[in-house]
């Protein structure tokens, strides 16, 4: 339905093209009458309401300014009997209503009278009117019908009566010119006034009425001439690429930005190391390995960790999105903690052998089903070989609280931090690698058939990761305060000394 005044607006100028092309050009141009009926179905079936065209039709009612005319008590002629049509129904005249008014401050078109509308006439009609087939006798089941002040109005002129004719309305009816109607196409013509020559998106106001407005907004942009605007269109954001100017191109800068095609471009962004180093971050399409994500990651950090340096590897997306995949692995594509255990112990043998003896500790700490951090029994666990770690970190990771999220049916419910620390021989702490295996984050759309456990779950999930990038953004603008204390996971990164 959102697109209903898309369809509205387009058809207005559809309609004075056709009007004018068919004007110069009787039998070369399609009839505008007949486009006038297919948009008529096309808003229709944007309303959901198609089912109803063929009796639209079969009474007379084929042209879509037709429909402004219809008052709740033809409904019933309509057969538009259930309540929830009756409403789309309403909405859907209201919208035509006011794009017709704006239509009647224009030269072209003679202005909307009370009592009927006037389709701009092309020449080669009769100027006979043609009365709709509604009954005029009215239909009393209002209790079917959304109370409102609306008139009803019975017929419909194919041409323009001279401006001083008053149309009649039916016996007993008060004049339409008190009704809703009129009073939302008046404030919307006078809005509309004055704005017709402007050649650029112009704001338009659309009359808001109460209830179901099927999500059409209260404002909306105009249709360029090129018709690319929307009215889902609130904020348009456009992205316009420069190629590199001649200096930066002296300089052997390089481009950081594709245009991929019309709706996508690649931004290669660039960052600073830990080691000052500048680099491009990067995206791993799926034809890349687990080694290859840790090569251009974690290992750069392994020197770094001997170097007595703190460093802290996250894994960070939507649930399912390949986090654990990437941190675990299998045992074909060993994910990013097996790598990384492995580099450490054959460094660790190189420096052991040449300087001091190093031992590594492994430490795990995790959330529990119950969004509670354990802390109580967590230790260090001295490990002697890559094996052993890995075991340990299995053992970790089975612990885990797992579920199926709607796009995930082994989803980590939890995060996992896993915390390799060197230590020399007098057990002074060297360096630190963490390595984080966040909970996934969630869509709200994707938790839709979810039960509610599950989208608690999704909720303290997301919580927990909102405030992480809290955290990471307040020591990224080296912030005099980081809040830590705004979750358990940011919690659990302060007291273990996480790199957060
Ligand atoms: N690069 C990949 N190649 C092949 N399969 C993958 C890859 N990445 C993920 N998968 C598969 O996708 C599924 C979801 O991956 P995974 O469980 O790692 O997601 P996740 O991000 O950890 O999800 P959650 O946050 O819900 O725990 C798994 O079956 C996994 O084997």
């Amino acid at each position: 339905m959102n697109l209903v005044l898309y369809h509205v607006m387009q058809l207005r100028r559809l309609w004075s093209e056709s009007v004018r092309a068919h004007r110069d050009k009787p039998d070369a141009v399609e009839n505008p009458l007949l486009k006038m009926a297919s948009c008529l179905l096309e808003c229709l079936c944007e309303a959901e309401l198609e089912q109803y065209y063929p009796k639209f039709v079969s009474i007379g009612l084929q042209k879509i300014e037709e429909l402004a005319q219809v008052t709740m008590r033809d409904y019933s002629k309509l057969g538009v009997h259930r309540m929830e049509d009756r409403q789309r129904l309403f909405q859907l005249i209201k919208i035509i209503q006011s794009v017709a008014a704006e239509d009647g401050n224009d030269s072209r078109t003679p202005p909307l009278q009370p009592g009927c509308v006037y389709l701009q006439p092309p020449n080669n009609r009769s100027a006979t009117r043609r009365q709709l087939q509604f009954d005029i006798s009215f239909d009393t089941d209002r209790s079917a019908v959304p109370s409102h002040p609306m008139k009803h109005v019975t017929e419909v002129c194919e041409t323009a009566p001279p401006a001083d004719q008053k149309m009649s309305t039916p016996k007993g009816e008060e004049s339409p010119s008190s009704s809703a109607h009129e009073t939302c196409l008046n404030a919307l013509g006078g809005a509309a006034a004055g704005s017709r020559d402007h050649e650029g998106p112009v704001v338009h106001r659309v009359v808001h009425v109460s209830g179901y407005n099927y999500g059409v907004p209260q404002t909306c942009v105009r249709p360029s001439k090129e018709g690319s605007w929307t009215d889902s269109d609130k904020i348009r954001v456009c992205v316009r690429k420069r190629p590199l100017g001649s200096r930066e191109e002296r300089r052997g800068e390089v481009s950081v930005v594709t245009a991929e095609d019309k709706e996508t471009i690649a931004i290669y962004e660039r960052k600073e190391a830990v080691n000052l180093k500048e680099y491009i971050l990067q995206c791993f399409s799926e034809t890349f390995s687990n080694q290859d994500v840790y090569m251009k990651t974690a290992y750069p950090l392994i020197q770094h960790v001997f170097n007595g340096g703190n460093a802290t590897c996250f894994a960070y997306g939507q649930t399912g999105a390949g986090k654990t995949y990437t941190m675990i692995g299998t045992p074909k594509n060993p994910g990013l903690y097996a790598l990384a255990a492995k580099d450490l112990f054959q460094e660790l043998e190189t420096k052991s052998s040449k300087k001091r003896p190093l031992c590594v500790d492994q430490l795990y700490a995790r959330e529990d089903g119950k969004h509670i951090v354990q802390v109580v029994g967590l230790r260090d666990i001295q490990v002697i070989g890559v094996d052993f770690l890995l075991e340990v970190i299995l053992k970790g990771s089975r612990e885990r609280s797992t579920g199926a999220t709607g796009v995930n049916s082994d989803s980590s419910r939890s995060h996992a931090v896993i915390q390799i620390q060197l230590k020399d021989a007098r057990n002074r702490r060297l360096g630190r690698m963490s390595f984080i295996d966040l909970a996934g984050s969630e869509r709200a759309s994707d938790a839709r058939e979810s039960d509610k456990q599950t989208k608690m779950e999704g909720a303290e999930i997301n919580q927990s990761l909102l405030a992480l990038k809290e955290c990471i953004r307040a020591l990224d603008q080296e912030q005099a305060h980081t809040p830590f204390r705004q979750s358990k996971l940011t919690q659990v990164g302060t007291k273990y000394g996480a790199e957060v």
